[in-house]
């Protein structure tokens, strides 16, 4: 089998530099272009230099479309209004789109949905190993625990994240949500402020911190009467996102299309 020729869309970002390292380092699959949005300092230049790695014959492009039309998978760890630009042209190809941005509106959610009837996308709040093991942890416990059961999920990131509550919580409370047997619109707290009056029973609340280097802290409470269940995982290094997104991308090239996620990819 040849060798999967993967693209890095955002290239220069934290994420992206992590990205080019991780497919260099994989075996199965080669960088075969990168993006960035127009206008960065980064295009033009060698994207195995960026990385720190040296000369890979591989320049930063401005043109997405050129990039994925020479690919047969793209890692995305962008921005929203990106991604969803680029999970039109990922399915004009039938390409394997590998979604890890964060941050979408329902409206992005359904455009992203209906591009997964032509491409193959994997998407995910988190491609760790850890978190994916965590959240079918969370629903199983939330499963078996009964409304009685308070849950809380508390998120910490870097100073520099600009959505909230991340991707991670969410995923965290969906699965808490569907192991309970209710819908998360119906029970998600986001906010508190004020005068809120007592907890309303079998709410799941999400709390965002940011500050300082913080790669990404998650824990889900599930506090009762007289005991309380905490369950964590912490992110030490972005490698273990990146890591993911290969394998995710290597799982997706012989899959139909469709909407996929890294549960699916690590069969959890
Ligand atoms: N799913 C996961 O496992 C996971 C892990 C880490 C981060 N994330 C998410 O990934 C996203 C990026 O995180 P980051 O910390 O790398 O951010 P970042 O700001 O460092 O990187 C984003 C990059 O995307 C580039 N970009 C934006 N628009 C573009 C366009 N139109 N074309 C090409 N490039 C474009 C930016 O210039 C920037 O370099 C966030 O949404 C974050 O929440 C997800
Ligand atoms: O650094 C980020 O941004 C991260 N985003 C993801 C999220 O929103 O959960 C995953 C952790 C790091």
């Amino acid at each position: 089998m040849n060798d999967l020729r993967i693209a890095i869309m955002g290239a220069e970002g934290r994420m992206g530099q992590q990205l080019v390292r991780a497919v260099a380092a994989s075996e199965g699959c080669v960088v075969a272009g990168a993006t960035e949005r127009p206008g960065s300092v980064a295009v033009g230049k060698d994207i195995g230099v960026l990385a720190g790695l040296g000369p890979m014959g591989v320049n930063v492009s401005d043109n997405a479309e050129a990039v994925i039309a020479a690919s047969d998978a793209i890692l995305d760890f962008t921005a929203p209004a990106a991604t969803l630009k680029f999970a039109d042209m990922a399915a004009c190809g039938g390409i394997v789109h590998v979604i890890g941005t964060t941050g979408f509106s329902q409206e992005d959610e359904a455009k992203i949905r209906a591009a997964a009837e032509r491409a193959r996308i994997i998407k995910a709040g988190n491609m760790s190993l850890g978190v994916n093991l965590l959240t079918a942890v969370t629903r199983r416990v939330s499963a078996a625990l009964d409304m009685d059961f308070d849950i809380e999920i508390v998120e910490m990131h870097h100073r520099h994240k600009v959505d909230a509550p991340s991707g991670t919580a969410l995923m965290l409370a969906h699965a808490a949500a569907d192991g309970r047997g209710v819908s998360l619109e119906d029970t998600a707290v986001r906010v508190r402020d004020g005068h809120t009056g007592p907890r309303a029973k079998g709410a799941i609340g999400m709390q965002s911190l940011r500050g300082g280097s913080v790669v990404g802290d998650h824990t889900v409470i599930l506090a009762g009467e007289g005991e309380r269940i905490e369950l964590t995982h912490r992110a030490e290094d972005r490698s273990i996102f990146a890591r993911g997104a290969v394998k995710a991308a290597l799982w997706g090239r012989d899959k139909a299309p469709g909407l996929y996620s890294m549960i699916d990819v690590l069969g959890l």
